[in-house]
């Protein structure tokens, strides 16, 4: 079987169609200046259907040695040769499962598992074969002998024809039926007579020989006398399936399969034209499954058929998670189907990789986080990055924003500190490694996660004044961390991650406006500054999540999701119209699915490792271990310590306030700070004081005038008596508690 391709193109009938349609005066075309033009110029499109000659055979079969091209267009005039040299897609010179050992080893685990398990079955049921065996064997003996001598008698449909010429009273037919049965027969009944002599010199030779020669004997034709003698319907061994548990992709399957997913797009397609689907590439195997990639009839996109995911599964008769539509690369009306050999819940994820005792982790390089249907690791970085995770509850986004946390306390330099505000206690584990956590949705705690994130907004701040500092002394080349900078002991700079589980607990509450907007700044800051933030959230609506949050995050994992609203909130805009959709996971059973966005071309579905709470115990233990030879485990002083640096606000006012001046202006102010702990408070301006003073609402922050050059000037500022009035509460406060 063929492709359709070009070079099928009937050229002679092309010529003679161009010598008849031209009239006398038409202009005399070389038809192979023509042909090259064509050829030279035609995109690589795999071409109009209908332009291609059918062969009435099936598309499954293209044919792979080259690349297709289209059928005779007109040729898109002025396309630079590079850039149609960009866009023809080059087949790999290696098959897939020859440049993979991934789908080998996929291939031959899935079959030993197979043929391990036939062996077992058919194993125990091996006395009732032997009894059966012993049965059917005797009659299998008289029915075989039978059919011998049936054989070299060679009656077999010669007798009937027979009887018919007898009652016709044809007699020469007759003649010349047995006359030719008779001459069938003798050469029938040398070979049975040679046989016998054979079966009967082999009986004698095992009367003689050893035993086993005997047994072995036995053992060789006692199943085929019996397979012989058993009824038609009553095969010797057990059926070991029901039904077929996979089905081989074929092209016929696939097209069932589409034209029944419900879309009159591709029903009236096909109808006209059945081959409107089309196979760019053969069915191959890949991984522990088959790939089909499909172009989808003109105007179908493939999105659309991702959305129809179930209808699908239904029609090729598979349950859900055994059939996976994405969209391939190349055009929007392609489809890469995968089907793989069993249900992916049934498939065993292997271990998380960092759960081995050597493992390691940098953050500034990838490691393990998940698995796609095929089972290939799917491995992300934490540095320069901001998470969300999104999901229903049950979908498995804790659990796949704690293998992230997880996988940064394996790197001694980080710093983890985080709130999960369920109060479930997921993050608890991790507590020994954790500079500071926090769990419940009470009042206390979350006025802590906002403090948390006004602290996260001071540290950025002080990041970014010690990234100047290095990039000064050439050490920070594009004013971001590096991993040298990173490890430096002192620089402060060392990454900090910072987790949030359930954010919309805090965003709805009183905090949630202002803690919506200091966090955006954080995720925008920190990125360079290696403070890498982690958000999950079971509600992606505006009031839960800010657009500002999301707009700004670059690495999305959204597990399974009720609506549109929800998946594009947390993969981007589009992204549901572009056939990423959260929405085909069932949550619970499809826990840890969902689509990962912000790695790589194209998003993807995947699941993420599961890592119980043991195992993350164990992963803990490691970390302690890592972090104690490095001097990074976190006493519990710091784990306590509230963090914003307001406290230390007052006491630095009241020691750099000017003379006996009543009141003073903020720049003023930041200016003397700044000269106090350039580290601080270096860089500050008056709005952000105004800020750090918030928590003391006995300080207020009003405009205050002044005389400068005899002309009255009013800017914001503070008092002195509000400051002493501050402090001395403050004092109050603590001695009391
Ligand atoms: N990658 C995974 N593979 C298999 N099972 C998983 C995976 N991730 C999570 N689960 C299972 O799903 C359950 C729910 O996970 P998880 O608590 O992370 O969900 P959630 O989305 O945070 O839900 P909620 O919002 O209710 O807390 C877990 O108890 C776990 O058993």
């Amino acid at each position: 079987m063929t492709a359709p391709d070009d070079d099928r193109f009937d050229w002679q009938a092309a010529e003679a169609d161009l010598t008849n349609t031209a009239g006398p005066d038409a202009e005399v075309v070389d038809l192979d200046t023509v042909r090259s033009r064509r050829q030279g110029s035609v995109t690589p499109d795999d071409g109009d259907a209908s332009d291609l000659d059918d062969d009435g055979e099936d598309a499954e079969s293209m044919a792979d040695d080259r690349d297709r091209e289209g059928g005779p267009v007109d040729a898109a005039e002025g396309i630079p040769r590079d850039v149609l040299a960009r866009q023809r897609q080059r087949r790999p010179i290696l098959a897939d499962w020859a440049r993979s050992w991934r789908g080998f080893r996929a291939a031959v685990r899935h079959q030993s598992k197979d043929a391990g398990y036939v062996t077992a079955y058919h194993a125990v049921r091996l006395p009732k074969y032997g009894v059966k065996t012993t049965v059917y064997a005797p009659l299998g003996l008289f029915r075989g002998v039978g059919r011998a001598l049936h054989w070299a008698s060679a009656e077999e449909g010669n007798w009937h024809l027979r009887q018919a010429a007898a009652t016709r009273g044809d007699a020469d037919t007759w003649m010349k039926l047995d006359a030719r049965r008779q001459r069938q027969t003798v050469w029938r009944w040398w070979v049975l007579a040679g046989a016998a002599g054979a079966m009967v010199a082999g009986g004698i030779v095992l009367a003689v020989g050893p035993a086993w020669w005997r047994w072995v004997a036995l053992v060789a034709v006692v199943p085929l006398l019996a397979t012989l003698g058993r009824p038609a319907d009553k095969p010797l061994t057990d059926r070991v399936t029901e039904g077929s548990r996979y089905r081989k992709l074929t092209a016929e399957l696939v097209r069932r399969a589409l034209t029944s997913v419900q879309m009159s797009a591709i029903n009236s397609a096909v109808a006209k034209d059945p081959k409107a689907i089309s196979f760019p590439v053969d069915i191959h195997r890949d991984g522990p499954g088959h790939l089909a990639v499909v172009d989808l009839p003109y105007g179908v996109e493939a999105a659309e058929v991702v959305a129809r995911r179930g209808k699908l599964a239904s029609a090729m008769r598979l349950p859900l998670d055994q059939v996976w539509p994405e969209p391939a690369p190349g055009h929007t009306g392609r489809l890469a189907l995968w089907v793989g050999y069993e249900p992916a819940s049934q498939m065993r994820q292997p271990a998380w990789p960092l759960l081995s005792t050597s493992a390691k982790v940098d953050v500034f390089k990838p490691f393990a986080f998940a698995t796609t249907p095929r089972l290939d690791t799917v491995s992300v970085d934490l540095m320069f990055r901001n998470w969300l995770f999104g999901g229903q509850p049950g979908s498995g986004k804790t659990f796949a924003l704690r293998d992230l946390v997880l996988a940064a306390a394996l790197d001694a330099r980080t710093e983890i500190r985080g709130y999960e505000l369920k109060g479930v206690g997921d993050f608890a584990v991790l507590e020994p490694v954790m500079a500071e956590y926090g769990n419940g949705f009470d009042d206390d705690t979350l006025t802590r996660c906002f403090a948390f994130i006004e602290w996260l907004y001071e540290e950025c701040r002080r990041r970014s004044k010690r990234i100047e500092h290095y990039a000064r002394l050439g050490k920070a080349p594009e004013n971001k961390v590096t991993p040298e900078l990173a490890s430096l002991k002192g620089s402060g700079l060392h990454p900090l991650v910072a987790w949030f589980d359930e954010l919309q607990e805090l965003m709805t509450s009183k905090h949630g406006k202002d803690a919506g907007e200091l966090l955006e700044k954080v995720i925008k800051l920190g990125r360079a500054l290696g403070v890498i933030i982690l958000i999950g959230t079971q509600i992606p609506d505006k009031d839960s999540l800010p657009t500002g949050i999301t707009r700004n995050v670059n690495s999305r994992f959204c597990l399974s999701v009720a609506d549109q609203t929800a998946n594009d909130m947390i993969l981007g805009t589009s992204a549901y119209k572009n056939g990423y959709r959260a929405t085909v996971f069932q949550p619970v059973s499809e826990a840890g699915w969902g689509i990962l966005r912000g790695f790589g071309p194209k998003a993807a579905a995947v699941r993420s490792f599961y890592v119980d709470t043991t195992a993350a115990g164990r992963v803990v233990t490691r970390a302690v271990t890592l972090r104690q030879t490095a001097g990074t485990l976190p006493t519990p002083d710091e784990q306590t310590r509230t963090v914003a640096p307001a406290a230390d606000v007052l006491a630095d006012l009241a020691r750099v306030w000017p003379g006996d001046e009543k009141a003073a202006w903020n720049e003023t102010l930041c200016g003397l700070l700044a000269e106090l702990r350039p580290d601080v408070y270096g860089g500050w301006e008056a709005a952000q004081l105004t800020t750090a003073l918030k928590p003391h609402p006995a300080v207020k922050v009003a405009d205050r005038g002044r005389r400068i050059d005899g002309k009255p000037v009013t800017r914001r500022g503070i008092a002195h008596t509000d400051l002493l009035k501050a402090i001395a509460e403050r004092d109050r406060n603590r001695s009391a508690g």
